[in-house]
């Protein structure tokens, strides 16, 4: 089964016993966040009361009148983990993640696949298992947006 390593780290130990909001928390318990899982419809980026139909892949979800919606939660609140232990590559890979997709949508149309009948092939939307998941590979279409897209595509070309 092929799984992408992770920089980083979910679980924590935690070492004397605690109590949180009325749950007992053993000494040297093993703590993780539920951030999100591919199966689970609890965890807090798949919240249906905050996210309804969690699995579905709607970018819209966050905006109002074309604008960030306030009354949902921003994902990375919780995406990057919590308190002193929250990532600290965090703005780097907001920034490159920001600048990466820009880049791709701005010289490329992204859209389904097509087979040799010219049928559009939808997308399997499977993830490989894990504690971080990442979907499995799946047929997509990029063509660029312009013949200028295209120059400068192929400037970026080593
Ligand atoms: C989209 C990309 C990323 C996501 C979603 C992500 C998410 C996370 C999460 C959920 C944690 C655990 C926080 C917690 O336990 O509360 C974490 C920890 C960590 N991340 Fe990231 N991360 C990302 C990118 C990066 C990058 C680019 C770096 C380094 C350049 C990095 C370095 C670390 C390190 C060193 C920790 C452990 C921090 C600690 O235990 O004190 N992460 N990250």
């Amino acid at each position: 089964m092929q799984q992408r390593p992770s920089l980083c780290s979910l679980e924590h130990c935690f070492l004397p016993h605690d109590e949180y909001r009325g749950y007992r928390i053993p000494a040297n318990s093993v703590i993780i966040g539920t951030h999100g899982t591919e199966y689970s419809f609890s965890a807090i980026l798949h919240d249906e009361t905050m996210y309804p139909n969690p699995h579905k892949f709607d970018p819209e979800r966050f905006l109002l009148n074309g604008k960030l919606n306030p009354e949902i939660r921003d994902s990375a609140e919780a995406a990057f983990g919590f308190g002193k232990r929250i990532c600290p590559g965090r703005h780097v890979a907001s920034s490159t993640l920001w600048i990466t997709i820009a880049s791709v949508l701005s010289t490329f149309n992204v859209g389904k696949a097509t087979n040799e009948d010219g049928e559009v092939v939808e997308p399997t939307y499977e993830y490989f298992p894990g504690l971080v998941s990442s979907p499995r590979p799946f047929h997509c279409s990029f063509t660029p947006r312009s013949a200028q897209a295209v120059k400068v595509i192929q400037s970026t070309a080593q």
